[in-house]
């Protein structure tokens, strides 16, 4: 994790659905943050030396028992702080005001009345003016903590927003951090540049210093192994730990026969010719694919592919001397949906391979540079490392690969059925000149098989699904609206090239309520 970073911002969670945001947008303005879980917030704190707090919403309530509080350490510590809706409420909680459970919630969008000038309003709201701002609560602070005055007000919400100027206090009842405030991003920014006194000079520059620091001191002159898949991010992390340890690091392919048409080669081919980095290749399709035989449980299927990268990872350092580190490319959402805090509220969404399914035996240690970022971000220090935009742009590729689009019994055939599918539908799109508006696009072999008629003979074959996701993230996601005639022709030739499959459906669902893999 990061070292100390005087100029950062420490953000604890309490299990919000939108602290990730809250993160986007400090670094928006140009200042590193990270966010710790409330129960670890005070060794971040300790660690981290920041320069201010946010605290963030939760689904609890403060009048439970079990309402998670602001660590002493931290409320004491003097610093700069901005409580969001829950964070607001346990800062009056704890610190002398009063909440209570409302008769009626406000959800969705409210509007504010200024009441008088702070220091979060600077050069954005004045008194009298009415904003829009997004509420998502119950509970509502009915009386202040001695040193706050009220700023604005909301009809179900008198102290929308309240300051304590003495103690650079601020919290607020809505929701800064999402889009539906459309001067939240603002408000955030005067708190870290105006309030907190950053210079709001972060960049992935200085990302990529403090990271090369960092990597060098976690690693020492030990050996490392990269887990190289091609994608986005193990090639951006494999070049930022390059920089920093040079020929220490050696890159392992694993082929688990769960690739893309053409992947294996395509990705060898592509990381040799740019870089010089030493990259073994092991096709390990018959390890793999022989343990998933019989599995059809996805969180199965996931633990198994985990742990056994893990197994090839480790022959693999033996083969080079033995190797201390692994390092990989997981990213924050990795992270998020494969966590449940505990004591916290969030829940295990899918056991991202390289994180929740990961083995509880591990020799290596982990070295993952990107643990904090989101997707988009890492593109961002790709560029800033130089990286090609082949690598840069790539569609996502999970790590399970074509495992988890095949519900129900992975074996080659289908695998193979699902390729062929696979390349049809990215040739498609690639064709419509689409490739760069889509986040992610790919098929799914489903394990369900319908009669169809071809030749005036009758067929009963499976049905090939199409997804396609318009994201920045992948933690939210929308459908591509592709249009019919797209739709049709990408269909017709599936049906026609690709024996086994008779039917295809475009899949309708955003995330949330769907996930962007189907398993
Ligand atoms: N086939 C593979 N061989 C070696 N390592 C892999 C492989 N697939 C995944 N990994 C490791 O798991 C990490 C997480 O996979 P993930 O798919 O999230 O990232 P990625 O493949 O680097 O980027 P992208 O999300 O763009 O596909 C990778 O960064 C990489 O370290
Ligand atoms: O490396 C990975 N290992 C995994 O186990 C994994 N599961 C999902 N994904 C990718 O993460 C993004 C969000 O996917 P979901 O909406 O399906 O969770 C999408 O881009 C998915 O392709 C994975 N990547
Ligand atoms: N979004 C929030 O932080 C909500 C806080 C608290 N659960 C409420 O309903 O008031
Ligand atoms: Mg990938």
């Amino acid at each position: 994790m990061s070292t100390q970073t005087s100029d950062s911002i420490l953000i604890v969670d309490f299990g919000s659905q939108v602290t990730q945001l809250i993160a986007r947008r400090v670094r928006e303005a140009g200042v590193y943050s990270e966010i710790a879980p409330f129960s670890t917030a005070e060794e971040a704190f300790h660690r981290m030396q920041p320069a201010g707090i946010i605290l963030s919403g939760s689904p609890a309530s403060v009048l439970d028992a079990a309402g998670p509080a602001v660590p002493a350490a931290i409320l004491d510590s003097g610093l700069p702080m901005l409580g969001i809706c829950y964070g607001q409420q346990t800062l009056m909680h704890q610190l002398g005001g009063e909440v209570l459970a409302g008769d009626s919630g406000e959800f969705g969008r409210a509007f504010i009345e200024i009441n008088a000038d702070c220091a979060l309003f600077d050069g954005l709201w004045q008194v009298g003016e009415k904003h829009q701002v997004w509420m998502s609560h119950g509970d509502k602070v009915t009386s202040l903590a001695p040193g706050f005055r009220p700023v604005a007000a909301s009809a179900g919400a008198p102290f929308a927003v309240i300051a304590n100027d003495a103690k650079r206090i601020y919290a607020m009842q809505f929701h800064p951090e999402v889009v539906h405030t459309p001067d939240g991003a603002k408000l955030l920014k005067n708190f870290v540049r105006h309030v907190c006194g950053l210079a709001g000079d972060w960049t992935m520059a200085e990302f990529r210093k403090t990271k090369i620091a960092e990597i060098r001191q976690q690693v020492g002159d030990a050996r490392v192994i990269c887990g190289l898949s091609g994608g986005v991010d193990s090639a951006v992390a494999a070049v930022l730990i390059h920089e920093a340890i040079g020929d220490q690091l050696t890159c392992v392919f694993v082929d688990h026969g769960l690739m893309r048409m053409g992947e294996a080669e395509q990705v060898v081919s592509l990381f040799r010719g740019h870089y010089h980095i030493p990259l073994v290749h092991v096709d390990a399709s018959t390890l793999f694919l022989k343990g998933l035989e019989g599995v059809t449980d996805p969180e199965a299927k996931r633990k198994f592919i985990g742990k056994t990268f893990i197994d090839v990872f480790e022959d693999e350092a033996k083969k080079i001397g033995g190797a201390d580190f692994l390092a990989q490319g997981t990213l924050y959402p990795d992270v998020i949906e494969s966590v449940s805090f505990t004591g916290g509220p969030s829940v295990t969404i899918k056991s991202h391979h390289n994180v929740g399914g990961l083995p509880d035996r591990m020799n290596m240690k982990l070295v993952e540079p990107l643990r904090e970022l989101f997707k988009d971000e890492v593109r961002e220090l790709g560029r800033e490392l130089g990286l090609p935009d082949v690598f840069v742009g790539r569609h996502p590729f999970p790590g399970p690969g074509l495992a988890i689009r095949i519900p129900g019994e992975v074996n080659r055939e289908r695998c193979d059925i699902l390729r062929k599918a696979d390349a049809i539908y990215l040739e498609e799109i690639r064709n419509a000149g689409l490739y760069d508006a889509i986040w992610q696009a790919f098929a799914v072999l489903l394990p369900v098989k319908t009669v169809g008629v071809m030749g005036d003979g009758r067929t009963y074959d499976s049905v090939c699904a199409l997804r396609a996701v318009t994201s920045t993230d992948g933690m939210t996601a929308d459908i591509y609206p592709f249009d019919a005639t797209f739709l049709s022709r990408t269909a017709t030739r599936i049906i026609n090239e690709v024996k086994g499959i008779n039917r295809v459906v475009y899949d309708y669902t955003s995330k949330p309520p769907g996930t962007i893999e189907w398993e």
